[in-house]
């Protein structure tokens, strides 16, 4: 992989990856919708159905498979959060880069859509709580940080194309 992004839900991984790998012609795979195809049902589905531990494990396989490969890859909010995947992202050779985005830039992108079963099921404390739990395990795999709080996904790749053309 040429970088991977990580972050909370709505911090912008799957818009930034997405415009990252048009301005490098390079591939762009997320992982939650591989997940998605290979399942053949929605995120809220395989919760809903199979429950989060076995989203965890597709999660974990589609990682390993995903990080062998050129491109960019966007990971899910949650994809840190397995010690093996954690150990996958720091030694990886592409570089990791975390989107930061406060809790309150993060609600107000995510509140409307219906697809993160964990948005559904929580309420705004324990998003909060959730968040601040999380942004220890991305820190421990990030190489490095950019601030996504009122920025455009313009700047925000503006930022980041210099450092991966290099
Ligand atoms: N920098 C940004 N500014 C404003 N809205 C954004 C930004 N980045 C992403 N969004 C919006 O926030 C929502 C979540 O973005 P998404 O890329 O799906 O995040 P993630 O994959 O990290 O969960 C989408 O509606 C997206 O259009
Ligand atoms: O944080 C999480 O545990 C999750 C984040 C989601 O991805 P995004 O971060 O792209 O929304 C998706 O993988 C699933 O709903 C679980
Ligand atoms: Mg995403």
């Amino acid at each position: 992989m040429r970088a991977v992004l990580v972050g909370f839900m709505g911090s912008g991984k799957t818009t930034i990856g997405q415009l990252l790998a048009k301005k490098l012609q390079v591939s762009h795979v997320d992982l939650d919708q591989i997940i998605v195809e290979f399942a053949g049902k929605s995120i809220n589905d395989i919760f809903a159905q199979a429950g989060e531990q076995t989203f965890r494990r597709l999660e974990h396989e589609l990682l390993q498979q995903q990080l062998a490969k050129d491109g960019i890859l966007s990971t899910g909010g949650g994809t840190p959060m397995l010690d093996a995947n954690l150990k996958l992202l720091q030694n990886s050779s592409a570089p990791i880069i975390l989107l930061e985005a406060s809790t309150q830039t993060i609600t107000r992108r995510v509140k409307d859509e219906g697809g993160r079963p964990l948005v559904n099921r929580l309420t705004s404390s324990e998003l909060a709580n959730l968040k601040q739990s999380r942004d220890t395990l991305y820190y421990k795999c990030a190489d490095w940080v950019v601030k996504t709080d009122q920025r455009t996904p313009q700047e925000i790749i503006a930022e980041i194309l210099p450092k991966l053309v290099v």
